[in-house]
Formats: C-alpha cells, sequence, structure tokens
C-alpha cells in the first residue's frame, strides 16, 4: 500500500515538473529555438529507433485511400484473433458479419516471420467556426482516420514490396468471399437494372451433373483463371476468358453457369441482345459491368440474327450510312469478346450458349475467340450418379447395372432424369421407375426411326 501511494506521487511530482518545465522553457525561451531543440530530439530518436511506422491514411485528398479501405477489411479477419475491442457490421449485401478494428487497438501480425502492428489512430477535428457559436458548422466534428502499420526497419523491403501487396490481394478476396452474388438484368435497352436481384441458384460443381472428367476440366480451368493475373500480364492478353456451352435444351447449361457463379462468387450480367438495339449500346453495357462478374448470352444463335461480317458489310452499304449500326452486328458482338472495348475490366468472364453450335457464324468458332468449348451432352452414367446421389441419397444399387446399359442407347436429358427421380422419390422403387421410363423412351425414339424408314 504504502508503495504504491509513494509510486504514484513520484509519477505526480514528475508529471508536475515536466509541466512546470514546459512552461518555463515555453515563457522564456524563443519559440525558434524551441522549435530547433525539438527537431533535433525528434531527429536523434529517429536515427536511434529501430521502428518504422507507415500512416495510411483514410482520404486521398477527396477519393478514399485503397490501401486504407484494404487495410480494413483486411484487419477485421485478425481482430478478432488479437484485439480486445472489435465492432461489428453487416449491409444487405454482405453474407456475413464483417468485424473490424475500433480506434487505438493494437492488432498484431505475422507475415513470414516478420511481426508487425497496426494501430487505428483517430484526430477529432475541432469544428470549423466553433468559435463562433451561431455558424452553421459550429457542432459539426470532423474525425481524421488512419491506420499506423509499424515494424522493424530492417524489413523496409519486404513490407513494401510483399507485405503491403499481399493486404490489398487478401482484401479483394475477403471483400469478394463474403458478397452475395447478384443478378444482373437490362433496364430500358441499354442499362443495368440498379436493382439486381440477389443470384440463389443453388446449383454448385458438387450436385452439378456432368461427366466427372469433364467437371474437373471445368474447375481446373475456372481455378487457373482467376490465379492468372500475372500469366495474363505477361502473356499481354486481357484478363478475360469466353465459354462456349452448347447441347440440347435440358442438359444443364444455364446450370453450368449458375455453378460457375456460386464457385467464383461472381454477379451475373444476364444479356439479352434482342433488347439491345445497336452496337453502341451493347458497349455502353459492356463498360456498365463490374469487374470479377460472368456476361452471359444465353442462346445466343436464335436470340439475334448475327449475318456474317461480309453479308452485313455489303446490307450496311446499301441501307447507307444513315442506318447504319440500327441494330447489335455480329463484328459488335465480336468486339465483345475481343474488342478493345472488351478489355476495359478485369477478370470478366463471357459465355455463350446455344442449342445449335452447327448455325453460328464460324467467326465465333474461330480458336481464339471462346477460350473453352463445353459439350454438355446427354445424360452419362457418371451424371446419372450424381443426380443419384442429390435426389436419392444413394451411390450404389443393383439396377445400376442396367440403366448404365440404357444410358448408352438412349438420349434422355438429365433434366429428364431429375424431372423423374423427382417424380418417384416418394414411391417403393424409384429406379425401377426411371428403368421403365428409358425402356419405353427407347420404345418411342425406334418408333420414330422405323417411320422416318
Ligand atoms: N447437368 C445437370 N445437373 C443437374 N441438374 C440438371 C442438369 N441438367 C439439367 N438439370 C436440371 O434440369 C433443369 C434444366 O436444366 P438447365 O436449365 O440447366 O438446362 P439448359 O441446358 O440450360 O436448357 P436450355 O437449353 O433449355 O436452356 C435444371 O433446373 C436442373 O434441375
Ligand atoms: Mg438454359
Amino acid at each position: 500500500m504504502s508503495n504504491s501511494t509513494t509510486l504514484i506521487s513520484a509519477v505526480a511530482s514528475l508529471a508536475a515538473s515536466a509541466m512546470l518545465i514546459r512552461s518555463i522553457t515555453n515563457d522564456f525561451i524563443p519559440l525558434e529555438i524551441l522549435d530547433f531543440f525539438y527537431s533535433k530530439i525528434y531527429y536523434l530518436s529517429r536515427q536511434f529507433s529501430s521502428q518504422l511506422t507507415i500512416i495510411i491514411e483514410e482520404f486521398q485528398g477527396v477519393s478514399r485511400n485503397q490501401v486504407y479501405e484494404a487495410a480494413e477489411v483486411y484487419l477485421g479477419t485478425k481482430a478478432t484473433l488479437s484485439a480486445l475491442r472489435v465492432k461489428a457490421s453487416k449491409s444487405e449485401d454482405d453474407k456475413k458479419l464483417a468485424f473490424s478494428v475500433d480506434r487505438d487497438e493494437d492488432i498484431s501480425d505475422d507475415y513470414e516471420g516478420v511481426q508487425v502492428k497496426w494501430k487505428l489512430s483517430c484526430e477529432i477535428l475541432e469544428p470549423y467556426g466553433s468559435r463562433h457559436s451561431n455558424d452553421r458548422n459550429a457542432n459539426f466534428k470532423s474525425e481524421v482516420r488512419s491506420y499506423e502499420l509499424s515494424f522493424h526497419k530492417k524489413h523496409k523491403e519486404k513490407i513494401f514490396n510483399s507485405y503491403l501487396p499481399y493486404v490489398l490481394e487478401r482484401a479483394k478476396d475477403i471483400k469478394q468471399e463474403n458478397m452475395e452474388v447478384k443478378l444482373h438484368t437490362i433496364e430500358y435497352d441499354c442499362y443495368w437494372n440498379g436493382n439486381s436481384v440477389k443470384f440463389s441458384h443453388p446449383m454448385t460443381f458438387k450436385t452439378l451433373a456432368i461427366d466427372a472428367e469433364l467437371k474437373r476440366e471445368v474447375v481446373s480451368d475456372l481455378d487457373k483463371f482467376v490465379k492468372g493475373k500475372e500469366f495474363y500480364k505477361r502473356t499481354g492478353k486481357a484478363w478475360k476468358r469466353g465459354y462456349l456451352l452448347y447441347g440440347p435444351p435440358g442438359t444443364g447449361k444455364s446450370s453450368l453457369i449458375a455453378a460457375m457463379a456460386n464457385y467464383l462468387n461472381y454477379d451475373i450480367y444476364d444479356l439479352d441482345l434482342t433488347i439491345v438495339t445497336n452496337n453502341n449500346d451493347l458497349k455502353n453495357l459492356l463498360l456498365g459491368m463490374s469487374n470479377r462478374s460472368i456476361l452471359v448470352f444465353e442462346d445466343i444463335d436464335c436470340s439475334i440474327k448475327l449475318q456474317n461480317r461480309e453479308e452485313e458489310e455489303e446490307e450496311e452499304q446499301k441501307k447507307g450510312d444513315n442506318n447504319k449500326e440500327s441494330k447489335v452486328t455480329l463484328s459488335g458482338l465480336l468486339n465483345v469478346i475481343d474488342g478493345l472495348w472488351s478489355c476495359c475490366g478485369e477478370e470478366r468472364i463471357i459465355i455463350f450458349t446455344t442449342n445449335h453450335k452447327e448455325r453460328l457464324d464460324p467467326a465465333l468458332l474461330r480458336p481464339g475467340r471462346m477460350d473453352m468449348h463445353i459439350h454438355l451432352s446427354y445424360c452419362t452414367f457418371s451424371a446419372f450418379k450424381q443426380l443419384v446421389l442429390n435426389y436419392l441419397g444413394i451411390s450404389q444399387h443393383k439396377l445400376f447395372e442396367q440403366i448404365e446399359g440404357l444410358l448408352g442407347e438412349v438420349n434422355v436429358t438429365p433434366a429428364e432424369v431429375a424431372g423423374e427421380l423427382t417424380k418417384s422419390s416418394d414411391t417403393r422403387d424409384p429406379l425401377q421407375d426411371l428403368v421403365n421410363f428409358l425402356h419405353s423412351k427407347k420404345m418411342v425414339e425406334s418408333d420414330t426411326i422405323i417411320d422416318q424408314c
């Protein structure tokens, strides 16, 4: 008790002496000399300090500093581990709660063995005109926030060249993971509807019933694309990828798009070309998309009559200059895929779907235009096994062998199989019902062939 009292009184008297010395020096020593004195002390302390601190302010002029924003997101994931006070928030677009650091909280981080310390510092600015009580802004207080990142000087290079870019990259991923996938559609010909809807299609690569090998190929292609920033930069290619999905109705083209969007957490921009009036509007729509998104042109063969370019040019010449750009043309569409305007964003995926690949203009199919042509076929045995697992929760059955044989003889779509399994999931023997369905389909098919003969 007496020890602590002594300590408190010693600290108090030291503080009082410091205040006294400060006020005496302020009163008796000219300001310039004091400034010089203080700057020398500051200089010396900096010379001997082993720490370096980077100040990351919230604003850069009037715009928000991206490093600050990234630090805010990144530290949110660290805050719950080491800080004693954290702030929680969630917006309508977020999937989960987001955490952020409270002011003056220290957050430690370890990057490849290097210890760093973050701190959010806030300075309250005196309200403008606070001395004039009748000023309208008198009660308006503002806060200047910044993050302070401190570390040992010897790690300067690593922090600048590797840690900060890592924080930026991680923040981008965290934001992306946390965002709901949105579906955007067109409004008034050439604008994306401001009220995009939450995309809640539950299809994932786990439940998608396509050939297992094809599924692996698609997933690995997407992974490569997402991680390919450096590759695209090095090779001088725009960071985008095109997929052509083709196959009969009900084979899973739209389902595959949903699985891709859910896998990548990318928004979908569903572009109905029949509504878009000309190439210029198409270009504006492209500019209105966000990065990390999927642009979808469904049923490209029937949504618009895409002539080949020579026919187009002839037609335009016939109509004269006044009629130019009165509709979306094949060349307009090719510009979306690989023209200069197509490179205005990053990490974009373009998908065309069709039931009739043979009806597409060869220009669209030329190598390099659509990076991957994906054939969604009639139901294979591998796809069937996935559907049975989804709908009935079984992975083995005595009828599997018979079904495998029938699937080799009958053209049945995954949609049809899914429909049958849904219908008969309550019956005693759903797989026997499916076998009966496949037999009857086989009979119809062979009758049709006989009729044709
Ligand atoms: N490969 C699949 N895996 C899982 N379910 C599928 C698959 N294909 C079809 N289905 C089921 O059938 C329905 C229709 O499939 P989907 O819309 O994906 O076919 P599509 O190929 O896009 O057809 P369309 O050419 O008519 O647009 C889906 O909602 C889904 O329930
Ligand atoms: Mg479809």
